[in-house]
């Protein structure tokens, strides 16, 4: 097992990893960057040290800095959390090159399924189902133009760099697939430094249901069931939940061996996590992966008892899973709500500043992953996600309740916060009733403003 562990990341992230890694009697290295001097994972940290100034690119991004923290303090592995470097095939290798554990999945693995075409023609290959579209890339708008009839409109035009839904367009006819390509294309070489575009068929109403996996050394690929994000704004999920209302015993079973064997598929160690978009028919179909820890794990955590970053780092140090898929039981709900600095009020702009009041929630099946504390200047440089309100009920009616009543006692002064807007989205019936398509906040929520 890992003397010491560098994490690579800030916020509340490197407190859980951190946290974990206190527990597996293993010593950790917090990284920050010059405004990240007092916060909580510095704190709480067995050792730190500054990788520079606040801008991503100069601190938390900067791979030189990063690998020369971990050497200089002697670090056998490096978590990278989720954002920053989690997803960078080149990070991954600096570190196996500089004789560093990174504590993730094999770089391969990283860049195959980073691009989008290639992870879906491999998912084809092995007969997981993805959303009818292109073959491979599109070349042009002539084939653009053919694979449209023939896959019907509206048709999704998708960045093979993209994800997360960034770069995605919608196209109703032909003129707007022509059009659309030419601006995708574009738009995408600019922020992805890669113009390669796909088409998908638009599936109406989906929902957003990702399965949670786990593969070590060894060929053993487990899967720790599914979550529902399907409530999200402008590609950004706000409120998660395992398991799915959506999700019977059947289809659980299909989506994690759909799961399962796109792992398989590309060699996959570590934690990860798979995409599917569900339609109302029960159809499912691969979308992405995502080859890091989510900011949603716990909530799979809280009804399968699995420690996901513990999970991780005893697979990085060679153990071999110690649970079998019929080992894996869930019990009851769990559902998150992610607590952003931003003010509903103005359009979610961030609304960083200095926290002067906070009193988190507490309780049976109250958990809050966070790095906020009363004093705390929230930086304007990086997200403005303070932390996660997650909770366990028996069932969802009690899970709803409870994250209800945590929202109500969770004070945070100082900066305005989405808190009151998951007031709306708990007190929705259909929300209440589990009825949560993708468009769930523009029809239910923010059409009745
Ligand atoms: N072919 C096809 N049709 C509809 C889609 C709709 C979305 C989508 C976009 C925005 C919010 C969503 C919430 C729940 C489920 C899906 C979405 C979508 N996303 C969301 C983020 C990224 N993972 C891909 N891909 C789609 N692909």
């Amino acid at each position: 097992m890992f003397d010491k562990i560098l994490i690579a990341n800030r916020g509340e992230i490197a407190v859980r990893v951190i946290r974990a890694c206190r527990e597996m009697n293993i010593k950790s290295v917090a990284v920050y960057s010059e405004a990240d001097r007092d916060s909580l994972h510095v704190h709480l940290a067995d050792e730190a040290v500054c990788i520079g100034p606040p801008p991503p690119g100069r601190s938390y991004l900067n791979i030189s800095n990063i690998i020369s923290a971990a050497q200089v303090t002697g670090a056998d592995a490096i978590h990278p959390g989720y954002g920053f470097l989690s997803e960078n095939a080149r990070f991954a290798e600096m570190c196996a090159a500089n004789e560093i554990v990174f504590i993730g999945p094999p770089p391969e693995a990283m860049r195959l399924m980073g691009n989008k075409v290639r992870a879906r023609e491999t998912m084809q290959q092995v007969g997981v189902s993805v959303v009818p579209g292109s073959r491979g890339l599109v070349q042009d708008t002539d084939q653009a133009l053919r694979i449209a009839e023939d896959i019907g409109y509206p048709v999704l035009i998708k960045a093979s760099s993209g994800g997360g839904g960034k770069g995605m367009r919608v196209a109703q006819c032909g003129e707007e697939v022509v059009r659309g390509i030419l601006t995708a294309r574009s738009e995408a070489a600019a922020a992805f430094g890669n113009g390669d575009i796909y088409l998908e068929k638009y599936v109406e109403e989906p929902r957003h249901i990702e399965i949670q996996i786990l593969a070590d050394n060894y060929g053993n690929i487990i899967h720790l069931g599914e979550r529902d994000c399907s409530i999200q704004r402008r590609n950004q999920k706000i409120i998660e939940e395992s398991p799915s209302t959506a999700v019977n015993e059947e289809l659980r079973r299909r989506l994690g061996e759909a799961a399962i064997e796109a792992a398989r598929a590309v060699n996959y160690r570590s934690a990860g996590t798979v995409e599917f978009l569900l339609d109302r028919h029960g159809n499912f179909y691969f979308i992405e992966m995502n080859t890091r820890i989510q900011v949603e794990h716990p909530v799979t955590e809280m009804v399968t008892g699995i420690d996901l970053v513990k999970s991780q780092i005893a697979i990085a140090a060679g153990r071999e899973l110690n649970l079998r898929q019929e080992d894996v039981q869930f019990s009851g709900w769990a559902i998150e709500c992610r607590i952003n600095a931003e003010d509903p009020d103005r359009n979610f702009i961030p609304c960083p500043g200095k926290i002067t009041g906070y009193l988190p929630p507490g309780g049976a099946g109250v958990r809050l992953d966070s790095a906020v504390f009363a004093g705390w200047e929230v930086p304007p440089h990086y997200d403005s996600m303070l932390g996660k309100l997650i909770v366990w009920g028996r069932d969802r009616d009690e899970a709803v309740a409870r994250m209800q009543r945590a929202l109500d006692e969770l004070e945070i002064k100082g900066v305005k916060t989405i808190v009151p807007f998951h007031r709306r989205i708990l007190r929705n019936a259909f929300f209440r009733r589990g009825e949560t398509y993708t468009n769930f906040i523009q029809r239910r929520i923010l059409s009745h403003d």
